[in-house]
């Protein structure tokens, strides 16, 4: 281990809702060791700067920054006298929240100078002023300055400037979001003018970069700019001080300050990982869904057992010591639970029924709930009865438990034949090879806590974003995926609660599983079974198929045996073809789906989506309008 793995880890109070003293708590409960104080939450606090030093020292937080102090440098009389006063003023306040390091972001006025000279000469006195009490400052290019926005002419006023009290804070989203890099900054800059370091990662948006800045910024590894390659840039020019966080974002300011302060956390967790210190154990090597589990009640479960015998499934074992069931059809397993007092029963009293739990199949499970528990994710352990495998699982921002099992390809023993009374149709051949993918619907406001949760966990890659057009609403929908393509969970969010994904979690069945796709190889078939037993099938409207010849010139022959069985089609610029199908839902939640990949194809479907989903709403009841 690197020293630069032990730098204090600090946030910026902007980052977190709530009042001043519900921020810094829930930084100091999510192991943060130090807190960038934002002045507008020490505006809005109710109390003096000595009484916000005490509450920090209690939580064991350092102040590491106050911040920001703006549209300082260049300034014509008779602003710049004025503004050297008002350093002053802060300085006060600085010495009764007890931090020495103010940050002060590039001009953005229409009256400041073009002139690196005298911003040079203003920040010079400033620093002398703030070294005679004890103090520094730190100079930051914000990427929409009036005349200083890049962090070579930040450096380049800070060296004129030549004082030890001056140096340069370096902000990853500045830097990244123009499309700049730190090249030369290990070359040019020497370590000790490092003074301080903000890390914040963003989606790739095309908007005004200030806009983007105050709205969208992300933690590291919930969007897409290379923070980690600036990371090890900065720390490659010796940088020693602590790793901040300063995120702007409209959805953290409104969710509860103590998840996004754990986010925050792990993200930084991941980041230290990603600069090659073995801070997490290893990621593990995935290999699928083993199994898929429903919280039920017994009536839930005959009814859902019924829609699933028309699908070819067969109770194929029954548990050992609970009320719980296997359904198998060829490699597809789900497990029907209507076992009281259990993780499932809580789930089916919330929420009806709904998904409460999936299996994924890794190569060492013991090294996923270590990695789990260094990134603060919780773990949890169900009851067992004797000889029975105790399965470690790891609760999904949702509540959704994640089974970790052994991959039977590798040697494992199935989890099966311990726990279950298998049934002579458990050997029975099907025609599904596997649970092809479980799309879940997340509620807004919570995308980037799953987002971080399947990157920094499991290692899963973001695919592109889809936006689909529900008939009451836009779905967005990314799908996070193995780099193998193993593993495939699409996470689909709505804003409106009219959607389908929006009523799943608003008023149906919460977040969670919303579909699950079985991968078969041939859909015609496996429908034609389906249909023969009267299986809930979606029918989708003949205009569909008008367009699909259309757009690929498929043959009749083939545009028939589609629209004949209602199976939709997709196919990828290389000639990879998806055949699917789906149920309608069961109980008005989770809905299945039969797919068919061939030809390397690995996407979803997304284009067909938005006829999937009117056709599932003409089945629908109405849904009143939104109140209000
Ligand atoms: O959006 C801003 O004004 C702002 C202020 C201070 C910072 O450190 C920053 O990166 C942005
Ligand atoms: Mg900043």
């Amino acid at each position: 281990m690197t020293p630069r793995e032990h730098l204090p880890t600090s946030i910026a109070t902007v980052c977190l809702s709530g009042t001043l003293p519900d921020k810094l708590e829930a930084a100091a409960a999510a192991g943060f060791e130090g807190v960038e104080i934002f002045e507008n939450d020490l505006l809005t606090f109710d109390g003096t700067p000595a009484e916000v030093r005490r509450m920090c020292e209690e939580l064991g937080l350092a102040i590491t920054i106050f911040q920001p102090f703006r549209d300082f440098e260049a300034m014509p009389e008779p602003q710049r006298a004025r503004n050297l006063d008002r350093a002053e003023r802060k300085f006060d306040i600085m010495l009764a929240l007890g931090t020495e390091l103010i940050l002060v972001c590039s001009n953005t006025q229409p009256a400041t100078l073009d002139d690196p000279a005298r911003a040079a000469a203003d920040l010079r006195e400033m620093a002398d002023r703030a070294a005679r009490r004890g103090l520094r400052v730190c100079y930051e290019a914000l990427a929409w300055g009036r005349h200083v926005n890049r962090w070579r002419q930040a450096w380049d006023i800070v060296q004129r400037a030549g004082h030890p009290a001056l140096g340069l804070c370096l902000d990853s989203f500045h830097t990244l979001s123009l499309g700049d890099d730190l090249a030369g900054l290990a070359e040019q800059v020497p370590a000790e003018k490092l003074f301080f370091l903000q890390l914040a990662d963003a989606p790739r948006l095309s908007m005004d970069v200030l806009s983007w800045s105050r709205h969208h910024r992300l933690f590291p590894g919930q969007g897409e700019l290379p923070v980690a390659p600036f990371l090890a840039e900065v720390l490659r020019a010796g940088y020693a001080g602590p790793l901040s966080l300063e995120i702007f974002n409209d959805e953290f300011r409104a969710a509860p300050s103590r998840r996004i302060a754990r986010d925050a956390r792990r993200s930084l967790t991941w980041l230290r990982d990603q600069m090659g210190g073995g801070v997490l154990p290893a990621l593990p090597r995935l290999s699928g869904l083993e199994f898929v589990e429903f919280a039920l009640d017994h009536a839930a479960r005959a009814e859902l057992g019924a829609m699933l015998s028309t699908l070819g499934f067969r109770r194929a074992g029954t548990h050992r010591s609970k009320d719980v069931e296997l359904w198998r059809n060829g490699g597809a397993n789900l497990v029907l639970n209507a076992e009281p007092d259990s993780a499932a029963a809580e789930r089916f009293e919330q929420l009806g029924p709904a998904v409460c739990a999936m299996a994924i199949r890794v190569d060492d499970p013991a090294r996923l709930v270590a990695r789990a528990q260094a990134l603060q994710y919780p773990v949890w352990r169900e009851r067992t009865g004797a000889g029975e495998r105790a399965i470690p699982a790891i609760r999904a921002p949702d509540g959704t438990l994640i089974y970790l099992v052994e991959d039977p390809a590798l040697g494992a023993r199935p989890i099966w034949e311990d726990d279950f009374h298998l049934s002579p149709a458990a050997l029975e051949p099907g025609h599904f090879l596997g649970l092809d993918h479980a799309a879940q619907a997340v509620a807004p406001g919570m995308m980037d806590s799953f987002v971080l949760f399947y990157r920094a966990l499991f290692g899963l890659v973001p695919e592109t974003l889809w936006e689909l057009p529900d008939p009451y609403g836009l779905v967005r929908s990314r799908a996070f995926v193995a780099p193998d393509g193993s593993l495939r969970l699409p996470l689909n969010v709505s804003e409106s609660t009219r959607t389908g994904t929006g009523r799943f979690v608003s008023s149906l069945a919460g977040a969670g599983v919303h579909h699950l796709a079985l991968a078969t190889g041939d859909a015609a078939a496996v429908v034609d079974q389906a249909a023969a037993r009267q299986a809930p099938l979606l029918d989708i409207p003949e205009n569909y198929y008008e367009d699909l010849g259309a757009r690929f010139g498929v043959t009749d022959a083939e545009l028939s045996a589609l629209r004949q069985r209602h199976l939709l089609y997709d196919r990828d610029p290389q000639g990879g073809v998806f055949r699917h199908a789906y149920t309608t839902a069961f109980r008005d939640g989770v809905f299945l789906e039969i797919a068919e990949r061939s030809g390397g194809y690995a996407g979803f479907g997304a284009a067909n989506a938005p006829a999937r989903m009117a056709a599932q709403r003409r089945g629908a009841r109405a849904v009143p309008p939104e109140i209000g």
